[in-house]
């Protein structure tokens, strides 16, 4: 695990420095950066197996290709640690996710090695092959355009419509399969059997890696010569296969498997694919976690693993005092099992992400009844609708962000024909240290303007359960929860369930000056402020919607009766969300009161942690006292609240 301190890497400030290093001394470096990677997450947290597992694929990458002029577009980007490190940023490397820090992901705005903003993922073939019949249309014929994608992005159909494309394109396009065999949790699906019927099929192996040298000499003596190695490689290999090679079926030129740990042999198939061209793809064969035993050993628990001790491997918790509120994920991950114990018609649905929000617990318990479908949240949502057109209720769980994806399934398959289906929206809000890319912003937007579609968003765990209750009743049509990441407020939270009137929200506080109307959790972020208010002489009334759509119009015809200042608070954009909701309903209703609307402004949210990123948008416990503060009148301590 640990290696001498080196001192290749310090000299390295970006990748024409690699170039003075031989081939055999790239290893060292290898064995540096995978330490340099090591030290530094193990202290700031982020992602990890990931990068550590394309360590020698970084290198022979900077090292062979000419970056940045030849283009080099990381998918998802949560491996890009040793890019960003020895693309100029070493230095600032431990300011990574930390609010003001550089960020987690390759991002344009940061580096010119960064070609492509990334977080989401299944983009990077699609970007660079864009970049490729760019360059060919601007004459650039020596420009190289490489993908690095993963066998968990090849899983999305944004990949398959990239290469489908790309096979066609007479352009400068490698791709490179970086395939571990696994996504966050084990990767899912009939292309990732095949990669590995291919990966085992030794006398093809062989025979690839031979061809591809054997092509590379012969495209520089000729087009004729290289023409007939083409024509015998295609020949011999119908043989080898017995099958056609699915990439080669799209028109790609395939290569490999090939050890991706092997700096050597990479960087010099790497050269020769350099003067190969037309599309191809590189198989990739890696390990997550690569040189870190304990990642190697569990690589879910070692793909953002948090702060650990990195000789022990000790991951670090926050030591507490008093027994901890659950995870929202969690609260979910139970509830749906005790809520299909009940109800047979219920089916859980994952794109991917069953650790993260904890489907995986149902997947363990009802393996027939719950499916992780691979990065494919179009694919999730449209086969969530037909199950529910034989009568069961899907609970589809996409993260807010990753939702955006499927918006027009969420629409055309689902809200049009009214089916059944619960959308249980994780990460909604502020996501933290991941930043824009994964901010659950715009869904209570995005949402609320589709016909048919219910949408809601609890305060606490209780109210999660009784919502996923709610949503499970017959006939309820299109129904959305949001919650975000991170933990709840109630330890105490494994309570019976019962069902909420759709579209009724609630009185959480009295008050008699101004109204503080509140969605979802931030709610928590206002009854701090109103507890510190009180001791002022402020005192604000605190209502939860609950609903976003139906909106609670009795409730609100209330607040517009008793009060002419009102405080709207959302974690999410203010552009078509609650407050917009309360502004039509007052329009409406010719209702003029004073409203101050708190939420994400028209802007992109960068990274860092929830509450200093609520701080930054202005609306944190202290922000909304801020604003009660001047809106409001300040009264004795004393004073009773009229009801
Ligand atoms: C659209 C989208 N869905 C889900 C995710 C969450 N996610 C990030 S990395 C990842 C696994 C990717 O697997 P792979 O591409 O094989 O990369 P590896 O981590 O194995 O290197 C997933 C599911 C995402 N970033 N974007
Ligand atoms: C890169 C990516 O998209 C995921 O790894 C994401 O960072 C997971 O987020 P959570 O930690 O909130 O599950
Ligand atoms: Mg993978």
């Amino acid at each position: 695990m640990q290696v001498p301190a080196g001192n290749l890497l310090e000299k390295i400030n970006n990748p024409s420095d690699l170039k003075q290093f031989s081939e055999d001394e790239l290893e060292q470096v290898c064995q540096e950066l995978r330490q340099y990677i090591i030290d530094v997450v193990s202290v700031n947290g982020g992602h990890f197996a990931a990068s550590l597992g394309v360590v020698e694929l970084t290198v022979a990458l900077h090292y062979i290709m000419n970056t940045p002029y030849d283009q080099l577009v990381w998918d998802v980007g949560h491996q890009a640690y040793g890019h960003k490190i020895l693309t100029g940023r070493r230095d600032v490397f431990h300011t990574n996710r930390v609010y003001k820090g550089i960020s987690g992901f390759p991002k344009r705005g940061e580096s010119e090695y960064d070609t492509f903003g990334v977080g989401h993922s299944s983009t990077s073939i699609s970007a660079a092959l864009g970049m490729a019949v760019a360059s060919h249309y601007k004459g650039e014929t020596d420009r190289q355009h490489v993908a690095v994608i993963g066998d968990g992005a090849m899983t999305a159909g944004l990949a398959f419509e990239a290469l489908n494309h790309a096979g066609i394109e007479n352009s400068n396009l490698l791709v490179i399969l970086n395939d571990n065999n696994m996504s966050i949790d084990p990767n899912v699906g009939a292309l990732k059997e095949y990669l590995t019927d291919i990966t085992t099929s030794k006398p093809y192996n062989r025979f690839r890696d031979d061809v591809a040298s054997v092509l590379s000499k012969l495209s520089s003596v000729g087009p004729d010569a290289f023409k007939l190695a083409k024509k015998l490689e295609k020949s011999i290999k119908g043989t080898l296969l017995k099958k056609s090679n699915f990439f080669e079926a799209l028109k790609f030129r395939y290569f490999g498997p090939i050890d991706g740990h092997d700096v050597k042999h990479l960087a010099k198939v790497l050269r020769d694919l350099r003067d190969i061209p037309g599309p191809k793809l590189l198989h990739c064969v890696t390990v997550k976690g690569k040189g870190y035993a304990l990642a190697e050993k569990d690589q879910t628990k070692w793909h953002a693993p948090g702060l650990f001790d990195k000789i022990t491997g000790e991951i670090k918790k926050t030591y507490y005092e008093k027994p901890q509120p659950p995870k929202y994920q969690d609260v979910f991950g139970h509830t749906i099992i005790e809520l299909a114990e009940q109800n047979p018609k219920i089916m859980g649905i994952t794109p991917a992400m069953p650790s993260g929000c904890s489907l995986n617990l149902m997947m363990k318990a009802m393996p027939e009844r719950a499916f992780d479908v691979g990065i494919a949240e179009q694919h999730a949502v449209t086969f969530s609708a037909g199950l529910a057109t034989q009568g069961l209720t899907p609970f589809c769980n996409i993260y807010s962000s990753f939702m955006q994806r499927a918006f027009d399934q969420v629409v055309h398959d689902v809200a049009i024909q009214k089916l059944n289906v619960v959308f249980c929206l994780d990460r909604a809000g502020i996501a933290g240290a991941d930043g824009p890319t994964h901010h659950g912003a715009y869904d209570l937007a995005y949402m609320r303007c589709i016909p048919n579609m219910i949408v809601s968003a609890p305060m606490n765990e209780e109210e999660l359960r009784n919502l996923m209750y709610t949503a499970q009743q017959e006939n309820m049509g299109p129904f959305t929860i949001r919650y975000p990441r991170g933990n709840g407020v109630m330890v105490d939270w494994q309570r019976p369930m019962k069902a909420i009137p759709v579209g009724k929200g609630r009185l959480v506080t009295e008050g008699d000056d101004v109204a503080i109307l509140t969605i979802g959790t931030i709610g928590n972020e206002a009854a701090k402020a109103i507890n510190e208010l009180n001791t002022e002489g402020y005192y604000p009334a605190h209502y939860d919607l609950r609903f976003v759509k139906p909106l609670d119009e009795s409730l609100l015809h209330s607040v517009f009766q008793k009060f002419d200042k009102v405080i709207t608070v959302e974690d999410g954009c203010l552009e078509g969300g609650m407050g917009s909701a309360v502004l039509e309903f007052m329009a409406d209703n010719g209702y003029s009161a004073k409203v101050k609307r708190l939420g994400m402004p028209d802007a992109v949210i960068e990274h860092g942690e929830q509450p200093e990123l609520w701080a930054e948008c202005g609306y944190d416990a202290a922000a909304i006292a801020t604003q009660v503060r001047l809106m409001g009148i300040k009264k004795d301590t004393t004073h009773t609240i009229a009801s």
